[in-house]
């Protein structure tokens, strides 16, 4: 699914309106409608409303809401703030509809001495700044947005396309703006919800379809993507009926080290899980029983080292050479140790395909930046953003990082997967996908391993790098929805994530 500018958003209603065709009118009475459906369904009627509308068309869809809770025999009040002496169009269509028809429903707003005392149990909408904000609301407006701000531990605040004072394109990171419960946005979904600095005030998101028209979301480019079933449909490769072992590819991972070698099993039972053909497993001595026994499925090769590896890039006797794995994915509870970090130098001359770089290889990475421009081209690295501060420094805000995430890739020719809750992958063309599966229960230790174990596999079997991680990072998230799903958030752990995966597959 694309994700448009507050521009391109513009573009697709004025499209609507003209090809459909519809009037704007009725497109705003659309989407009102969607929201009003959605209120119907999660508040009874004995709630009253209090919906803060401004000026321009959210405040429009704000006094159609009003009036749609009306006909369905809700109580509902359109507070008016007139922060501008000019009203769009189909606002003041709007306000004349009400007036007409509930008059007594409006009242406006002309200072912040004018807010209103709201009784207890009342649900607040905010209807003030959609996608027409053009920079940081200040002066009594940001007052404004602060009593709102006020409200939100009594009341339950739902927000309209977006919570007024969110840029749809560019940090408000120090801004006022809305903390809203709920938002309620219109078919698309916009970059600042994907930011983690937004969190707060995104709340719960709904993206409710208004029948934009379909020939300009098709056809208009965009760098930003949020990944979905469809597109994974279209990725996921069926087993093929003459398949076998040597077909889904042979990978190495090299991985744990003493007091860590549970990262190693980890990432191989995932690996395992995930359509591997054959697994080799690189560990220090201390991991030759604990992996034998843990993941017999794989094969396994010690380091000459007992806690840490060391020779990795040397080929072992009785294994294939190291051009001869079809994957290699590198990192996880590895250590830092000086030895490690010389043999990864040396790796990463020898092997010249896509491999997965994860947890302690990205940190010898971070320490010996000139590593970086060794790593074969088309390689995952998949930092978390403390991982990522530590290779490509910090910045001002999550756009920011998003920008400087995406350079990296470019630059390098690398796919960097920063995790998050949406993990956003950005790819040596300029585009950025960010997955949509996961919850905040894969937030504990060993589920980064998991999803290195995932992207190995899937590299593996022959998944071009692009396909192997947007697949990988959306069945990690999806198994681990199945996980919450069956056991709780909480009691999830990564073990629960590997066991899921087989559903997670039956889901494609
Ligand atoms: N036909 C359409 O275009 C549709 C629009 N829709 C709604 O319309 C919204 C966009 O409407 P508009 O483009 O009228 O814009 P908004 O209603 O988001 O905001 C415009 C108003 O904000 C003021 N403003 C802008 N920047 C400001 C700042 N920094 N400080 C104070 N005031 C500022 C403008 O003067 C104007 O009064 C969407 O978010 C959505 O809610 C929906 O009804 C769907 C259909
Ligand atoms: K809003």
């Amino acid at each position: 699914m694309k994700i448009f500018t507050a521009t391109q958003i513009r573009e697709a209603d004025a499209y609507t309106i003209q090809h459909e065709p519809v009037s704007s009118l009725q497109l705003m009475e659309r989407a009102a409608n969607a929201c009003a459906q959605w209120l119907f369904r999660h508040f009874e009627a004995d709630r009253p409303f209090y919906i803060f509308c401004g000026m321009g068309n959210n405040g429009g869809d704000g006094l159609v809401i009003t009036r749609l809770l009306h006909d369905k025999g809700y109580n509902a009040t359109a507070c008016i703030i007139h922060h501008s002496t000019k009203a769009s169009p189909d606002h003041t269509a709007n306000r004349e509809a009400l007036e007409q028809q509930y008059p007594q429903s409006i009242y406006d707003i002309h200072a912040l001495a004018d807010f209103p005392t709201l009784p207890a149990g009342s649900i607040v909408i905010d209807a003030l700044f959609g996608t027409g904000l053009r920079s940081a609301v200040e002066g009594w407006m940001a007052g404004l947005i602060h009593r709102i701000n006020d409200l939100q531990a009594r009341h339950t605040v739902i927000a309209i396309d977006l919570p007024s004072g969110l840029l749809a394109d560019a940090s408000s990171a120090r801004m006022p703006v809305v903390n809203a419960h709920h938002t309620l946005s219109f078919e698309v979904y916009k970059l600042a919800f994907m930011m983690p600095e937004n969190a707060a005030r995104v709340g719960q998101l709904h993206i409710l379809p208004i029948g934009l028209h379909p020939d300009y979301m098709a056809r208009t480019p965009t760098r930003f993507h949020v990944t979905d079933a469809h597109m994974m449909r279209t990725i996921y490769q069926p087993r093929q009926p003459f398949a076998h072992k040597g077909t889904y590819g042979h990978a190495l991972l090299i991985a744990g080290s003493y007091g860590k070698i549970g990262a190693a099993v980890l990432s191989a039972k995932a690996c395992l899980h995930s359509g591997v053909g054959l697994l080799t497993c690189y560990v220090p001595q201390c991991g030759y029983q604990i992996m034998q026994i843990s993941a017999p499925a794989a094969m396994c090769i010690t380091d000459p080292q007992e806690t840490h590896s060391s020779h990795f890039h040397e080929t072992q006797p009785h294994t294939p050479a190291l051009h001869q794995f079809r994957a290699i994915g590198i990192g996880p509870g590895l250590g830092t140790a000086t030895p490690t970090a010389k043999a990864l130098e040396l790796l990463l001359d020898q092997y010249r395909q896509p491999m997965v770089i994860d947890a302690d290889a990205l940190n010898i990475i971070a320490a010996y930046p000139f590593l970086l421009s060794r790593i074969p081209h088309g390689s995952v690295l998949t930092p978390h953003p403390k991982e990522f501060e530590r290779l490509f420094g910090s910045t001002e805000n999550d756009f920011a990082r998003l920008e400087l995430l995406s350079e990296q890739a470019i630059n390098l020719q690398l796919y960097l997967l920063l995790k998050g809750r949406f993990t956003a992958i950005a790819c040596p063309d300029g585009s950025v996908y960010f997955n949509s599966t996961g919850n905040p229960g894969m937030a504990t230790g060993g589920s980064g391993d998991v999803l290195t174990g995932i992207l190995t596999a899937l590299l593996a079997q022959g998944y071009a790098p692009k396909a192997a991680v947007l697949l990988g990072a959306y069945l990690h998230g999806l198994a681990g929805d199945i996980a919450a799903a069956r056991m709780s958030q909480e009691a999830m752990t990564a073990e629960s994530i590997i066991d899921c995966l087989g559903p997670a597959f039956l889901q494609l």
